[in-house]
């Protein structure tokens, strides 16, 4: 069996590839790195370390690589794959699409074989936005054959990967716990059998629990963490401040997510505790950077901190401390982000109001908008005086 994975990165590597590995498929994966690759198909194998006592290993073996760009040998391996996963990041799946397309193109000009395509990004609705894109570059033919024989079943993938700084290119360490949903409702054809994968018939509950618990939890320590000076996601929780907050942003998602999608309230508040407990993670060194970088993709409408704010008052949660969030993701100056320059930048030459109002979507005469802005204005002001 085939898997190509698209993204040899720390999620890549330490989780998708190793479970497709451990479930008996040969992984291929595609990057644009080309030291990545290199290092992959010179060596064949690679280790994951797990974050914890005694830091276990397990290795990683029989993989290979192709570059991006390489069109033809990424379609030719798609042709042939029994399955396509991705951990690209949200931005970067229009740019796989064309490779993608080709591969389905040929792929259904040979046989009738059923492909399943899974995004595994951080966001609602990924695998359907590939397919969204894969689509659009297919011919008329192509893309009727394509939706009766390739599917594209959503996904929810939880397990922190910091960035790596090791020797060994290839080496990744990973937290112990790993959860992988799957919406089984999209899956053409034979279910592929991993361990380790939640097959589902309802992805949005699960994708809307992790990401408005997981990643908003993550998000609110990161942008907080970086507003006082803290560089580790585990330093930061120990500020009781940013702890104190944290709870409470992901009490009002918790209530959300109970009213919302029927979760018994007890076992949610377990399901919090873990998620703190694994951000405390002492074998882990997590940068608030990473887990804050592009700031503008984490402000959008539907995502982590946006999302589950304006939902909140449907259900008569007054979201205050995701109000404090998204303040201070506005204020995330760092100057290695893009996204983050583009805002501070933009926060100088038209203010605030109107870089809230632009990435967020949030009306000017929405309650979520003044809870921002005393918000923001309090963080610029504490900055001040530090
Ligand atoms: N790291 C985590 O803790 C974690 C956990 C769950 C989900 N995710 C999600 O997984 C995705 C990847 O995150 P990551 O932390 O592994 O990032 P990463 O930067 O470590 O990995 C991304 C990889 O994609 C490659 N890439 C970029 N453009 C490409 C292209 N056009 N074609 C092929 N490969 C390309 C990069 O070279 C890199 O190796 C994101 O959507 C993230 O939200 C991450
Ligand atoms: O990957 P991002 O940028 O969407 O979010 C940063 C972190 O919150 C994220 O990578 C988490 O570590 C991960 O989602 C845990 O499952």
């Amino acid at each position: 069996m085939l898997a190509v994975h698209f993204g040899a990165g720390n999620i890549g590597r330490g989780f998708i590839g190793q479970l497709l590995h451990q479930a008996g498929y040969e992984v291929c994966f595609i990057d644009v790195n080309q030291e990545l690759v290199d290092e992959i198909n010179s060596r064949k194998a690679y280790s994951v370390q797990l974050a914890m006592e005694g830091t276990p290993v397990s290795v990683v073996e029989g993989v290979r690589a192709i570059h991006g760009q390489d069109t033809e040998a990424v379609a030719e391996a798609i042709a042939k794959a029994d399955l396509v996963t991705t951990a690209v990041g949200p931005n970067v799946l229009p740019h796989i699409a064309p490779a993608i397309a080709a591969g389905i193109t040929r792929r259904i000009a040979q046989s009738d074989r059923p492909l399943n395509v899974i995004a595994c990004e951080n966001m609602i609705g990924g695998s359907e936005q590939l397919k969204t894109h894969v689509f659009a570059k297919l011919d008329d033919i192509a893309r009727e054959k394509a939706q009766e024989l390739v599917g594209f079943p959503n996904a929810a993938v939880d397990r922190i990967v910091p960035l790596q700084k090791h020797e060994d290119k290839l080496l990744v360490t990973v937290e112990p716990f790993f959860e992988w949903a799957v919406d089984q409702s999209r899956i053409i054809g034979d279910i592929p059998q991993i361990e380790g994968v939640t097959y589902v018939n309802d992805l949005t509950p699960y994708i809307e629990r992790k990401l408005y618990t997981v990643n908003t939890g993550h998000a609110v320590i990161a942008y907080l963490g970086f507003q006082m000076g803290y560089a580790a996601i585990d330093e930061a929780i120990r500020d009781d401040e940013i702890l104190r907050a944290t709870r409470q942003a992901l009490q009002e998602t918790g209530a959300l997510l109970v009213a919302k999608h029927g979760f018994d309230k007890g076992q949610h508040e377990a399901y919090v505790e873990k998620i703190l407990g694994r951000f405390a993670n002492p074998y882990i060194t997590d940068q608030v950077t990473r887990v804050g970088r592009s700031p503008i993709r984490k402000l959008a409408p539907q995502d982590r901190l946006v999302g589950p704010a304006m939902q909140c008052f449907d259900y008569g949660i007054v979201p205050e401390h995701l109000g404090l969030g998204i303040a201070a993701a506005l204020l995330f100056d760092f100057r290695e982000d893009p996204e983050a320059v583009q805002l501070t930048e933009e926060i100088k030459q038209f203010g605030l109001e109107h870089v809230l109002k632009t990435y967020t979507g949030i009306r000017v005469n929405h309650a979520l908008f003044s809870i921002v802005m005393n918000h923001a204005r309090e963080l610029q002001a504490r900055r001040k005086t530090n």
